[in-house]
């Protein structure tokens, strides 16, 4: 339960604002009741009860989103509603229903709530006891949201930066390992779902501590940027590249297996052997690729894309070895004696 409040933001602040709907809300609901004011009491029920569904909601489904909308319409339309029947003594609500709305919705949508509740409020006469009261309520009310939008808008900002930072390698611009596993288990589980095929290929630089040591670092890395700008060119939109850890690289590919799996391989090879150069020639890659099995974990996958890999290295670099099929016996590394068919 921690958890989830430390690392989803709306919920956090779904869960906040029912919290004070019940601390709140509920004293007030039960004096109104008690002084005989039942339009009032029902006003305080509803608006309770309404928020409380959304918290509920939002913890059980995960789904953050709609119920951040819901609660965010329930809070501003229950100000107003409080402010109609109570008169100025409800328009405190107001505020910190303008404060939340905006952590809870789209900054364009908190806006237009925002200007909504206040507008709505200012047609009905009976929330305000003078005209002088009524202007100082509206000034103030777009002084907490324009404060609010601005430190939502900036929040919202940082979040994006630092979640981009977290999962994006700075030096090529591929997803990092840590996007990777959650891209695997996606794949996984959508395999699972839906039977499609999905091939997983271990791409490794040859030789490439020689081209640190021969042309320096900076070349070393313009290589690494000339791999993934030509992996990203010639693979379709859905296939996806991560950096695994130094020169080695991971494919994603969905939707491919057999023939045209062979075809996306030995095309990527060429274009490889090709285009991808330093400035003593070319530098070529071996291909460590496994076609996920039925039921087969993500970590045993990329166990045998590993396998296959090492075999590509073994039996001289610059080729393409296919792992076995996920239910054969594993390859013994310790006393694999690869067949080094040609690259
Ligand atoms: N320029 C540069 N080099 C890196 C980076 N990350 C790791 N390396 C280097 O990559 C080299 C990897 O060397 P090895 O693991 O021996 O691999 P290799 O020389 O390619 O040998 P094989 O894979 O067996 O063909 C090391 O020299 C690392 O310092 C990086 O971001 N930039």
């Amino acid at each position: 339960m921690f958890y989830r409040l430390r690392t989803d933001f709306r919920l956090s602040i779904i869960t906040l604002l029912g919290a004070s709907a019940v601390l709140g809300i509920t004293p007030f609901a039960v004096m109104r009741f008690v002084q005989n004011d039942l339009l009032a009491g029902l006003v305080d029920l509803f608006i309770l009860l309404g928020i409380v569904s959304g918290v509920l909601y939002a913890w059980a489904t995960g789904d953050t989103r709609r119920s951040g909308l819901v609660l965010a319409v329930i809070a501003s339309g229950g100000s107003v509603a409080v402010g109609s029947v109570v008169g100025e003594a409800g328009l405190f609500w107001l505020y910190p229903c303008l404060v939340t709305t905006f952590f809870l919705v789209h900054p364009r949508v908190a806006i237009g709530l925002s200007v909504a509740s206040v507008l709505a409020l200012m047609m009905i006469e009976t929330a305000f006891s003078s005209q002088i009261q009524m202007w100082s309520f509206a000034t103030t009310a777009v002084v907490v949201s324009a404060s609010a939008y601005v430190f939502a808008h900036r929040n919202h900002s940082q979040r994006r930066r630092l979640e981009h930072l977290a999962t994006i390698d700075p030096l090529t611009g591929v997803k990092n390992r840590r996007s990777m596993d959650e891209e695997l288990d996606l794949a996984a589980a959508n395999a699972e779902r839906s039977g499609l095929p999905y091939a997983l290929v271990l791409l490794d630089i040859d030789h490439f501590k020689k081209i640190n040591d021969l042309y320096g670092h900076g070349v070393g890395d313009d290589v690494l940027n000339d791999l993934v700008a030509l992996v990203g060119s010639h693979t379709r939109w859905s296939d996806q590249l991560f950096r695994y850890g130094g020169e080695e690289f991971v494919l994603l590919l969905p939707g491919v297996d057999g023939v045209n799996l062979r075809a996306v391989m030995n095309n990527l090879q060429q274009v490889l052997r090709k285009h991808l150069k330093h400035p003593g020639g070319p530098v070529t890659a071996s291909f460590g690729v496994a076609l996920l099995g039925h039921g087969e974990g993500v970590g045993h996958w990329l166990d045998r894309a590993d396998h296959a890999l090492y075999r590509a290295k073994e039996c001289g670099r610059d080729r393409i070895v296919y792992a076995e099929e996920a239910d054969s016996p594993e390859p013994d590394l310790a006393s694999s004696d690869p067949s080094c068919a040609p690259g």
